[in-house]
């Protein structure tokens, strides 16, 4: 089966992405696998998929695929990229996008200045519909990673994160602690691991070991969730720039039940086809 795919970038974080509305795609998560790999396959750290809405409210419905075949809710990287490949592709003239994914609807905009800003919904801040293991929906929550107990703050921003404060982000234990606490037992549906670093009010740094993919060099929908913990805690306020090693995003959230809105760049890397058998 020979499939055209487009690979793009949001900061580093790498796709690749399918038109489904004008090609059929029949995906297997081996497939994916095979697909996002760096040796045998495309590489990337998620497969994007474009399909055709299932619901007259929205322009397109998007899933997501980690690069360990496992589909999920949510990306915020991928959203940007989304957005600007529905464009390129033709398959809309809209700037405004209304698009549904696994974790409800979300909202991108194509800016004149080619940024793209997206509406990343209400973060989920009640540890039960994270989901996290906890008798308590406290801010800061003690979690035993090994021999060591962090202090995290457990947010979905439709998918699960584990955000814990640093003092030095290039010194911060990513490989080694962002495994166990990715498949740590009081998150059952496994999670992103955040490491945020403070710089001030309004600028974090950040690196991220994604849930099925290992570190990345950004991940959007984690850079929402460091800036909902480091408000929450009361560390720093809105708007944010979030630093990571693939360049900065600008966050900005008002507080518990406001949606956080997040602007960045996407950007189209090259096109080709692949024979996926
Ligand atoms: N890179 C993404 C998040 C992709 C999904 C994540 N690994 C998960 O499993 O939830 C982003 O930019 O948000």
């Amino acid at each position: 089966m020979r499939l055209r795919f487009t690979k793009m970038h949001g900061l580093g974080n790498d796709f690749v992405v399918i038109d489904a509305v004008r090609q059929s795609v029949d995906l297997t998560p081996e497939r994916v696998r095979r697909l996002a790999d760096r040796h045998f396959g495309i590489g990337c750290d998620q497969l994007l998929v474009v399909e055709e809405a299932t619901r007259p409210d929205v322009d397109f419905r998007y899933r997501i695929f980690n690069a360990d075949g496992g589909e999920v809710e949510q990306c915020g990287n991928g959203a940007r990229c989304f957005v600007r490949f529905v464009h390129e592709q033709g398959l809309t003239a809209k700037r405004e996008i209304r698009v549904e994914t696994r974790s409800g609807i979300i909202a991108p905009r194509l800016e004149d200045d080619g940024l793209v800003t997206v509406d990343m919904g209400v973060p989920v801040l009640e540890a039960a519909r994270v989901p996290f293991v906890s008798d308590s929906d406290a801010v800061v929550q003690p979690l035993q990673v090994g021999d060591a107990s962090v202090a995290i703050t457990a947010v979905s921003m439709g998918n699960p994160h584990a955000v814990q404060v640093v003092a030095d982000v290039d010194a911060a234990p990513v490989a080694a602690q962002g495994a166990l606490i990715e498949r740590h037992p009081r998150f059952p549906a496994r999670v992103n691991a955040g490491f945020v670093q403070l710089v001030d009010a309004h600028r974090i740094r950040l690196r991220v070991f994604e849930r099925g993919a290992g570190e990345t060099l950004a991940c959007g929908t984690g850079a929402c969730a460091a800036v909902v913990t480091v408000i929450l805690r009361e560390l720093a306020q809105s708007p944010v720039r979030v630093e990571t090693r693939g360049g900065e995003l600008d966050i900005a959230w008002g507080g518990p039940g406001q949606p956080v809105l997040m602007t960045g760049p996407a950007v189209t890397v090259f096109a080709g086809e692949i024979d996926i058998d």
